[in-house]
Parts: structure tokens; sequence; C-alpha cells
């Protein structure tokens, strides 16, 4: 065992004997049923109430503070919905500070069922080498590997003697390795990562040491207005972009994130998906944290159980903003149902039958208890169908029945104040007419533009008309993804999407879906001929 940087008599190393090492059998494995034909029916009852917990094993260290490593990894795992054990390989004694004091402490006889194994701090070579061995020997379901080296407060966690036992040994066995950019640069000998160019190049040299992915973090880089992280899976590189939060509170960000891969995947995410949910739950976390007070360091930790205190932003909608969902966008009004004599409940759920892919509710005449009730209801009906709801203006009805998001105006809440008031797992969508407002709502947060009318129309008074030109140079002005809205219907559909515009996402409709007698059958139809369309271009 490596020698302990001084710790105190409080973090004297604990090393077990072989017979007392931690043992790990997995006692949360299913319990096993002697096959006796009396006890069937016991059985089945049991089986029928049986619910899997997606479980997770951390084997790092323990943060005396509290914001990071085992810690961490329980209150993201538990945040998330999974169950989390542990195998502690080190303690140290931290506070908002720095590191003051570190101790292995065990290397021996850990073994595991099945689970999610997600590594931290391997303090030295040899505990990667039993790490190694028992991963060998007792194959685990998926491995997420955070090779700490460095704490977010530049304390140092693990040697170098301990970084080619990573690369040779635990890296070739890791469905995904998570370096942020300074471990990066160690793990390739110090090489300068300054760019994004820079990072994808890390990513593929880190995959040639044998990982399924790698993710690149870039929450380090400077002068990036945006947290970026380049993700890799051996063919195509993705970019994840998140909102970079002001805020002391960012200790314990990489452990947290590594742990919400291991969770997500233990629920049965694909690995991009596992990333995406992590990086936007740690950017929910920070940005509901951001302005907690704990100790008198310079660096605090945040709080992973954001969600208990803030009912209103549940995790319901922490799944990432996908642009595709702009495709066939239905916009309700309240006129029109009400002339056909439907409510705006069966409204929703008639477009969602005939293949609307997100939904706004523009209830610019409903009172708004009535407007609350029917929000609530569509919000199930639309999560029940994994269809975005998005409320018209009304940012408090938004909130009351946590939708999805908003859609706002130029006359309506700024969208940096919506994005303030909704935090940003939610998703905002702002109106825009020229290429500056483009370029403004990119700057606010807001995540799309809608972009009109395309068309005249006499569902919106006063609406200047933009035609084809407008709606080209708005896009080609907009970093966003853009929906076209305005007059738009069977027949003219298909000549917004073979414009080819693209960032051009989709059509907002609202009378050409809602101002007809059956609302699922233009739907339908819509779709059609959108998606024929889409062939064409
Ligand atoms: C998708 C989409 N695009 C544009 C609008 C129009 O919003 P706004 O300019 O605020 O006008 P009102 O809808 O509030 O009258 C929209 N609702 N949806
Ligand atoms: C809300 C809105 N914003 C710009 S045009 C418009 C109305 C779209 O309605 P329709 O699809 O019936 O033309
Ligand atoms: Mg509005």
């Amino acid at each position: 065992m490596a020698s302990v940087s001084a710790p105190s008599a409080a973090l004297a190393p604990h090393r077990p004997s072989a017979s007392a090492a931690l043992l790990f059998p997995c006692p949360y494995s299913s319990p096993r049923v002697s096959p006796s034909p009396t006890a069937q029916p016991r059985r089945l009852a049991v089986a029928a109430r049986a619910m899997p917990w997606p479980h997770v094993l951390t084997v790092a260290g323990s943060d005396s503070g509290a914001g990071a490593g085992i810690q961490a990894d329980i209150k993201a795992s538990a945040a998330l919905g999974a169950y989390c054990s542990s195998v502690i390989t080190a303690v140290t004694a931290q506070n908002t500070v720095g590191v003051q004091a570190r101790g292995p402490c065990c290397t021996g006889g850990v073994r595991w069922g099945a689970a999610q194994v997600k590594t931290g701090m391997l303090p030295s070579a040899g505990i990667v080498k039993v790490l190694c061995e028992n991963l060998r020997k007792f194959p685990v379901k998926a491995l997420v590997v955070d090779p700490v080296m460095v704490s977010t407060s530049g304390d140092t966690l693990s040697g170098p003697s301990t970084l080619a036992t990573f690369r040779e040994e635990l890296f070739p066995m890791a469905d995904i390795v998570t370096p942020n950019v300074k471990e990066a640069s160690k793990l390739l000998g110090d090489v300068s990562l300054q760019t994004i160019s820079d990072m994808r190049s890390a990513a593929e040299s880190i995959y040639k040491l044998g990982p399924k992915h790698v993710l690149v973090k870039g929450g380090d880089m400077p002068d990036s207005t945006d947290a970026i992280d380049v993700f890799f899976d051996g063919n195509e590189f993705i970019e994840l972009r998140g909102l970079r939060i002001k805020t002391r509170n960012t200790h314990g960000t990489g452990c947290t994130l590594a742990s919400c891969i291991a969770a997500e995947l233990a629920k049965g995410a694909t690995m991009l998906h596992a990333v995406e949910v992590a990086k936007k739950f740690v950017e929910s976390a920070l940005y509901h944290s951001k302005d907690l007070v704990i100790g008198n360091g310079p660096q605090g930790p945040f709080d992973h159980l954001f969600s208990l205190k803030s009912p209103l932003r549940k995790m319901g909608s922490l799944h990432k903003f996908n642009p595709d969902d702009l495709f066939l966008y239905a916009v309700t009004d309240s006129g029109m149902n009400k002339k056909w004599g439907r409510s705006i409940k069966d409204a929703v759920k008639a477009a969602i039958e005939g293949g609307a892919t997100i939904v706004q509710l523009r209830e610019k005449d409903t009172e708004t208890r009535e407007f609350l009730e029917a929000a609530k209801a569509c919000v199930e009906i639309c999560r029940s169908s994994g269809v975005p709801l998005l409320i018209n203006d009304r940012i408090d009805v938004a909130l009351a029945c946590n939708a999805d998001g908003v859609h706002v105006g130029q006359s309506d809440m700024p969208a940096w104040e919506v994005r303030e008031l909704l935090g940003p797992g939610k998703i905002i969508g702002v109106s825009c007419k020229t290429p500056a407002q483009a370029e403004q709502a990119w700057k606010d947060g807001a995540d799309y533009i809608g972009s009109g009318g395309v068309f005249p129309t006499t569902t919106k008074a006063n609406n200047p008309t933009l035609g084809f030109e407008g709606l080209r140079a708005v896009c080609s002005a907009s970093k966003l993804p853009v929906v076209a809205i305005g007059g738009i219907n069977t027949g003219n559909a298909g000549s917004v999407m073979e414009l080819g515009l693209p960032n051009l996402k989709g059509v907002a409709v609202v009378s050409a879906l809602f101002d007809r007698e059956c609302v699922a059958t233009e739907t339908r139809s819509l779709r059609s001929i959108l998606m024929n369309a889409c062939s064409r271009s």
C-alpha cells in the first residue's frame, strides 16, 4: 500500500486484513427461492410485486465535506431514482477551502452483483489493479470511469503512478471515461487542450486506449460562455452544450456527472441519453444552488436534492429539448375549440393521436382557473405520450402545471427573465421576425425560435406577413432551431419544408388543425405531407 500524506489521527488509513477485507456480495440482488411446489403461489405473489431498483455501485473516495466523492455519488444516484452502494477507496479531509489530508482505505476482496459500477478516486496503482482483477472476475453491467486525478479545487487526488494502470488496465474495460480537460491532458502526457478541436483530438486519443465511449468535459475551458463537452463513440463527435452557471458552488460536479450517467444506464438509457440527462442534472443542480452558502472557502458544494425543495420544477421535464420535436407543432385556440364543441383536453388528445410532435396551449380567452385545470390534464396526456407541452405567454400557468416550457413573443416577458423563473431544465421558445431578434433570443437562453407569419393569417391580428424571404433571413441568422408559423396548412406546408433551410425544423399550426371538424385526421394529413416534403428536399 502506498504511504499516505500525513493524515490526521482521524484519517489514519484503515488497512483491512484479507479476511476483514470489504466484501460486497451484493446483498441487494434478488433472493433465491427454493423450488418447492408448495411455495409456488407465494413465489408468484412476490414476483408480481417485485420492482427492480436501478443499482449503482460507486468505488470512490470519501469526501468529509460531502460535496464530492462517495457522498456526492449517493446523493446524485438517489436524486435520479437509483440505489447507490459503495466501496470506499480512500478517506479525505476536505472543506470549501480544499483537501487537507488523504489516506487510502481498502484494496482487497471487493465483489459485487451485476450492478453498474462507477469509479472515482482510486488513490494508488495497487487499488486500480485490485479493482481491475475484480472486474475481470465479476463482470458488471456497465463501467463508468471518472478518472479523478485533480479535485475541482486543484488538489491532486491520485498520483502519476496510477496513470499507467488507468490507461493499460482500467480504460479498456470501461463503457465510458469522463475526464475533464486537465485530466485528459495528463492522461495524454500533458498535451495542451485549448480549443474544442483539441478536445475532439483528446477524446479520440483516449478512445484508442479502449473505452467504448469518451466524454471530455469542457467546464474548465477558458473564454467560453457555454459549458461544452465533447462526446465520442468511436464514429461521431457530439458537442454537448450547456449553460455556464455563475456560482462558487461547483465542488463535486465531476463525481455527480459520472454517477448520474451510471444511474441513467441502470435505468436502461442509451449512453448518449444517459450523458445528456446527467449534464442537464448537473446544470439544474448548479442553477438551483447558485446562491447557497456553506463554508468560507472559494468553492462550495451544491444541492443534489434541489428538486425536493422545488416541487414546481420536478424532474419529469429534465429531458433535453430535441429540436426535431418542432416537426409538427400544434397550437391550440380556445375560440376554435369552443366553436367545434370540444374541450382543450380533447383537442390535445386528438392532435397527439394524429401525430403532433409538440403542443402549445395558446388560450387567449380562457379564464385562469379553467386554463390551469385544462393545462394540468394536458400535461398528463402529453407526458404519457412523450410529447412536450408548452404554454403560450403564461409563465405562472406553466410553473403551476409543471409544463415542459413556454412560448413568448416580443411583447411578452423577455426570454432571459423567463429563464430565470423556469430554470435551465425547461423549453423556451421566442417569436422572432428579424435577424436581430433571433440573435437576442439566443443570447437570452431560448431553445428555439418561432418565425412568421409566413403566410397571411386571421388567427393573429395585426401580424405582418414575412413571406419566404423573411423566414429565410431569420433562419440564416439564427443559431437556434426554427419553426415556421402563420397561415400554414395542408396546401402550403410542403413548400415551406422544401425551402431546405437547415435549421427550419417544422411548422406550427393553429387553424388548419383546430378550426376543422376532425383534428386527428387533419393532423395526420399534415404529418404525411411534411414527411413527403422532407424526403424530397
Ligand atoms: C411556435 C410559435 N411561434 C410564434 C408564436 C407567436 O407568439 P407571440 O408572438 O407571443 O404571439 P401570441 O401567440 O402570444 O399571440 C407562437 N405562439 N408559437
Ligand atoms: C400565433 C401566431 N404567430 C404568428 S402567426 C400566428 C397565428 C398562426 O395561426 P394559423 O396557423 O391559424 O395561421
Ligand atoms: Mg405571446
